[in-house]
């Protein structure tokens, strides 16, 4: 019997299945464009601990829920950590932010700030306005377009509109003819998310590595993106130190809170949050609300048209329940109970992060009976985990009835549905996320019928996934609007 550094009484020295590698790279070429989907094979002949090799890094992949409860809960602090990435490193400011900061007293301080300042139910309340008057805007562009009878690109539309409302959440300013108006924004996140995504050599190949991501251009594409973020974001961060009168609205946007934090942290004469650390949180905000609120959003309107019996059925519950109104308030949707069963089903067939968020073992410790270092790369496979057909019926159909009932929600304590990750990293932007979906959802089905353009027919539509840190429709959405009002 050994004891880990943290005391806690280790009783294995059985190691977890290893799958065989090659040699050099290991596992790494197992992985495919589709990490979720070829670890969850691999987990199906090696179980649900495995231990692969990525390059030099030893890398425990996670499949089961029954695993995942004891990464997020029974240990949940030995598996909190975060491997250092090169990209990640690079775009926040060294790891300065939340999301991909190593698990030390710098991430417990500043996850409670945030907690507390940009996170809360108060806060995201307080955002309200903000929400209704971009997803306001939104109706009124489709409703233009269902005027036409032209098809929409779901996917650029719900990013303009989940930028606009975390733009202006974030900057206290409008997105729409900002600096950062047209493809401009949409690439450059876009482009990060890939290099975040991206599997740098140096992170797995030690020496070597930081030279083949020379040479294959890596180190100037991350070059190019830090630059870029970096100058905007010191612009908006000159533009709010210079003048209190910006805001359309009287909030505090996010950057005054940061700003008001680090002022009172200079006050205090604490000198561990800088610029920078407002900064790096910034990037982690723009990574972590945009994109995934509008993969969620084309995901949902997909499943819909390609399920038309569950469209009619939640669409008759909004209208039943705003009938006559000209929208759907947040207070409606209280009542929406088949509509959040259909947002449930979206999370559950279609993870936006289908592995999370990489984690590392911070002591060493144990998984199922098996005895894990410390310093070890953990794949929690949420995607597997969320079709694994012991705990699912029918895991790969659409069916929103199976949360009829049930008590299983994504808030990180029913370990089989895990969407946000769960223990203490998980996501603290669940009401964010979750406020911003649903409103516009909402409203885009009590408004408009969506129908499928060409006379193609709901068997016809592609449900490829594209895959680079998120996984998102490969194959854009277009639909034509009617509207119903
Ligand atoms: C549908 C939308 C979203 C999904 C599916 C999602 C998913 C996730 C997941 C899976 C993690 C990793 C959890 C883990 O390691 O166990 C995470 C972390 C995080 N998310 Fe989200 N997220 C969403 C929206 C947001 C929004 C709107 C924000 C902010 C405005 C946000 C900010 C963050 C941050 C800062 C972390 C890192 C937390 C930490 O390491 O302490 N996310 N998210």
């Amino acid at each position: 019997l050994t004891k880990n550094k943290r005391g806690r009484s280790l009783i294995t020295q059985k190691q977890p299945p290893s799958p065989p590698g090659l040699p050099i790279i290991g596992n790494l070429h197992q992985l495919g464009a589709l990490p979720h989907r070829s670890l969850a094979r691999l987990a199906e002949r090696h179980g649900p601990v495995m231990l692969i090799r990525l390059g030099f890094e030893p890398t425990l992949v996670l499949s089961s829920a029954e695993a995942a409860k004891e990464a997020l809960k029974t240990r949940d602090v030995d598996y909190s950590g975060r491997p250092i990435s090169f990209c990640s490193g690079k775009l926040t400011y060294n790891n300065v932010d939340m999301a991909f900061t190593p698990y030390s007293e710098y991430w417990r301080e500043m996850r409670k700030i945030c907690v507390v300042e940009l996170f809360s139910l108060k806060r995201v309340q307080s955002f309200q306005p903000v929400r209704t008057e971009v997803m306001d805007a939104f109706i009124q562009s489709v409703a233009a377009s269902a005027a036409e009878g032209e098809a929409v690109h779901l996917g650029e539309m719900s990013f303009e509109l989940t930028a606009s409302i975390i733009f202006k959440i974030a900057f206290g300013r409008s997105f729409k003819g900002s600096l950062m108006d047209g493809k401009g924004f949409e690439k450059l996140l876009h482009e990060t998310t890939a290099l975040v995504g991206t599997f740098a050599a140096a992170d797995f190949f030690p020496y070597v590595g930081w030279m083949v991501d020379k040479l294959s251009g890596l180190h100037s594409r991350v070059d190019r993106v830090c630059e870029r973020f970096d100058g905007f974001l010191e612009s908006v961060i000159r533009e709010h130190l210079n003048s209190d009168k910006l805001k359309d609205d009287g909030h505090e946007d996010i950057v005054d809170v940061l700003l008001r934090i680090h002022r009172e942290h200079v006050r205090s004469g604490a000198t561990w949050f800088t610029m920078n650390n407002v900064k790096a949180i910034l990037i982690d905000i723009f990574l972590g609300g945009v994109d995934t609120g509008a993969i969620v959003l084309v995901w949902a309107l997909t499943e819909l048209v390609k399920n038309p019996e569950v469209m009619k059925k939640v669409q008759d519950e909004i209208r039943h329940w705003a009938s006559g109104k000209e929208r759907v308030t947040e207070e409606d949707i209280d009542n929406l109970k088949y509509f959040k069963m259909v947002i449930k089903e979206t999370l559950r067939v279609h993870l936006v992060g289908p592995l999370l968020v990489q984690k590392k073992t911070t002591a060493k410790t144990q998984m199922l009976g098996y005895l894990i270092q410390e310093g070890v790369r953990v794949v929690i496979n949420a995607w597997a985990i969320a079709r694994d057909p012991k705990v699912w019926d029918q895991p790969d159909k659409f069916i929103p009835e199976r949360f009829n009932d049930s008590l299983v929600d994504y808030r990180g304590q029913h370990f089989e549905f895990i969407p946000f990750g769960g223990g203490r990293r998980i996501c603290p932007g669940i009401n964010m996320a979750m406020a911003m979906i649903e409103l516009v959802l909402a409203n885009m089905l009590h408004r408009f019928d969506w129908k499928l353009p060409d006379g193609m027919t709901p068997e016809e539509l592609d449900m490829e996934e594209g895959f680079g840190f998120t996984s998102f429709k490969k194959v854009p959405l277009k639909l034509v609007p009617v509207d119903n009002y």
